[in-house]
C-alpha cells in the first residue's frame, strides 16, 4: 500500500539570473514499511525532496500525498499540526538542545500533540527504550558520545508515532563504528517497528541498508535496485 506518493513533482529555485531545478516532474512511491535510500551528486535535490516530503517547503506544481493527506494543500498552521503528528525528521547533526536531557529532547516533540501526561511519559520512555538509552534519560547532550546523540536525535524522530521518517544524511558526522551502529539501530527500526523510512545519504554502504535505492540526477531518478513505484 502505498504511503507517499509524489505525482510531477516540480522545484525550482532562483539563484542571481539562473534558475535551478532540482525536482523536474519527479514522480514517486513508497510503499508502507519501506526503507528507501537516495543518492545523488551534491546539489540534485535530495534535501529539497526530503524538505518537500516533510511539508518543510512547499513545490512549484504537483501533488505530495502522504498517508491519505495532500501535503500541497494545508495551510500553514494545519502543516505544523500534521508534521508534529505524523512525520519525523532526522538530521545529519543531531541537534539537540543542550540545556535539556536526553528525555527532555525526545519529548519535544510530544508537547505539540493532545497527549495525556501518562502516555507521554510512555511514549518517551518507548522512544529511549527502542534506541538503547533507557538508562541515559537524565544525561544532558554534552554528557553523551556522538554516537548517543544521534540516538536521542532517532527516539525524537520517532516518538510521535509518525506515518514517515525522513532522515538527511543520519550517519555523514560519524566514525565508521558509531555509523554503524546508527545503521543497525535504522535496519531494526524499519524492520522490528516498521516504520517507513526515506534517508538521504552520500554513502553506499549505508544506502544499502535500505529496502530499496534510488539515485537522483538532474532532476530525475536515474537507477535503483528496483523499477517499482518510479516512473
Ligand atoms: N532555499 C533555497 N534557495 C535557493 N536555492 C536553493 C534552496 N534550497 C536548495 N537550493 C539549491 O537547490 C539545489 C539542490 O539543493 P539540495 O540541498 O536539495 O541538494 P542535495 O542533493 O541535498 O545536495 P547535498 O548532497 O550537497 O546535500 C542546489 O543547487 C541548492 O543550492
Amino acid at each position: 500500500m502505498t504511503l507517499v506518493e509524489l505525482r510531477g513533482v516540480s522545484k525550482s529555485f532562483r539563484k542571481g539570473d539562473e534558475t535551478i531545478t532540482p525536482l523536474d516532474h519527479v514522480d514517486l512511491d513508497i510503499a508502507r514499511g519501506e526503507f528507501v535510500s537516495l543518492m545523488g551528486p551534491s546539489g540534485t535535490g535530495k534535501s529539497t525532496l526530503l524538505n518537500l516530503v516533510s511539508g518543510i517547503d512547499r513545490p512549484d506544481s504537483g501533488t505530495i500525498n502522504v498517508g491519505g493527506t495532500e501535503v500541497t494543500t494545508l495551510s500553514r498552521s494545519k502543516l505544523a499540526d500534521w508534521r508534529a503528528a505524523h512525520l519525523g525528521y532526522i538530521f545529519q547533526t543531531h541537534n539537540l538542545i543542550p540545556v535539556l536531557t536526553a528525555y527532555e529532547n525526545v519529548e519535544l516533540p510530544t508537547l505539540l500533540l493532545k497527549l495525556t501526561s501518562s502516555e507521554r511519559r510512555k511514549r518517551v520512555a518507548l522512544a529511549l527504550e527502542a534506541v538503547g538509552l533507557s538508562d541515559r534519560a537524565d544525561h544532558y547532550p554534552r554528557q553523551l558520545s556522538g554516537g548517543q546523540e544521534q540516538r536521542v536525535g532517532i527516539a525524537r524522530a520517532i516518538v510521535a508515532h509518525p506515518q514517515v521518517v525522513v532522515a538527511d544524511e543520519p550517519t555523514g558526522s560519524l566514525d565508521a563504528e558509531t555509523s554503524e551502529q546508527v545503521q543497525v539501530l535504522l535496519q531494526r527500526l524499519n524492520k522490528e517497528l516498521e516504520i517507513t523510512l526515506l534517508m538521504v545519504t552520500h554513502d553506499s554502504d549505508v544506502a544499502s541498508i535500505a529496502t530499496r535505492q534510488l539515485v537522483l540526477d538532474h532532476g530525475k531518478f536515474l537507477d535503483c535496485n528496483s523499477g517499482a513505484g518510479i516512473r
